[in-house]
């Protein structure tokens, strides 16, 4: 469990965070979202400690990460894959880390099966690739087997196979009753790996609810209709008020009737249906329909009126 309150940070006159309250809580995997700059990175190192807080406080399992006499046993943190010492191997690395914990040699194998990093555990992690550094990093959070995991950008650099990984990992910790709070710009792994979301928007919470909730009011009225008599269809349904695009000779998308009605318009005309597809709104519509203000740059391209898509 992660517990902050009135999290406040200023790096002079640049406040990173501005009175940040939020609980990460057991059994869940919690998503931590946010445009560029928007205080993730700094939330996370508040909370273990790397970084001082201008005021506010944040606590895990109940204690500030500094009163914890076993912090590696409290808790996992992947904050900088790269921060290893590059001439020792993973091995070494990992029993270095155990050592200050009374971890042995055991739990070291047993965090490099885990990880799948056993045909390389005993190269220099100098000569890693992205993905090697990033599983490192992630053996390295679970070497004490803490009941509160901390991984920022966990996939950045793991390739598909990692990827899914990593999901399935976060979601197995978390279903054994862990803390597992992890960042990711990639909205749709996010979506497929989280249970509950916070969004930062410059330095304040300006989302923290379940996936659920969010992917509910994303969601629109867009019906995706396939049809050979598109040119028949369309008029009938704009005589009903719909609004309607056509997205090929033969697909249709259509908004402000529900699909039933749409079936039977088509029925009652003897029009020919081949599809008839209500759309979901997707995680990453309801992000940038959140952050839309709350971006610190943005090119002019990103920010123009978005054209009619094909989903
Ligand atoms: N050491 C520092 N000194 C001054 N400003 C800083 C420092 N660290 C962070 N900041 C500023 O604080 C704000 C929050 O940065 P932070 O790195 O926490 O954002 P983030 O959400 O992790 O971004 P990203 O997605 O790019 O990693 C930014 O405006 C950043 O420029």
């Amino acid at each position: 469990m992660i517990h902050a309150e009135n999290l406040t940070k200023r790096y002079g006159e640049r406040t990173a965070l501005d009175s940040v309250s939020f609980d990460v809580k057991p059994g869940l995997v919690t998503g931590f979202l946010g445009p560029n700059g928007a205080g993730k990175s700094t939330t996370m190192r508040l909370i273990v400690g790397l970084d001082r807080a201008t005021s506010g406080s944040v606590t895990v399992n109940g204690r500030r990460y500094a009163e914890h006499a076993a912090p590696l046993r409290e808790v996992g943190v992947l904050l900088d894959a790269k921060a290893v010492h590059r001439g020792r191997s993973a091995f070494d690395h990992l029993l270095a880390m155990g050592a200050t914990h009374g971890i042995g040699r055991k739990r070291v194998d047993e965090v490099i099966a885990l990880t799948g990093l056993e045909s390389v555990a005993k190269k220099r992690v100098g000569g890693f690739s992205l993905g090697m550094g990033q599983r490192l990093g992630i053996a390295a959070a679970l070497l004490g087997d803490p009941a509160t995991l901390i991984l920022d950008e966990p996939v950045n650099g793991l390739d598909p196979e990692g990827v899914v990984w990593v999901r399935n990992l976060a979601r197995h910790l978390a279903r054994e009753g862990r803390t597992v709070f992890l960042s990711s710009h990639l909205m749709s792994e996010m979506a497929q790996t989280a249970d509950h979301i916070i969004v930062l928007g410059r330095g304040r919470v300006i989302a923290d609810e379940s996936v659920e909730t969010i992917m509910a009011r994303a969601k629109g009225d867009a019906v995706r209709v396939r049809t050979p008599h598109a040119a028949q269809l369309t008029p009938l349904l704009a005589e009903q008020s719909a609004s309607v695009t056509g997205t090929a000779a033969d697909l249709l998308e259509v908004h402000g009737i529900p699909a039933a009605r749409i079936g039977e318009i088509a029925a009652a005309s003897g029009v020919i249906l081949h599809e008839l597809t209500p759309l979901d709104g997707s995680l990453e519509d309801a992000y940038m329909a959140l952050t839309q203000d709350e971006v610190e740059y943005r090119d002019t391209a990103a920010a123009a009126p978005t054209p009619e898509v094909v989903r």
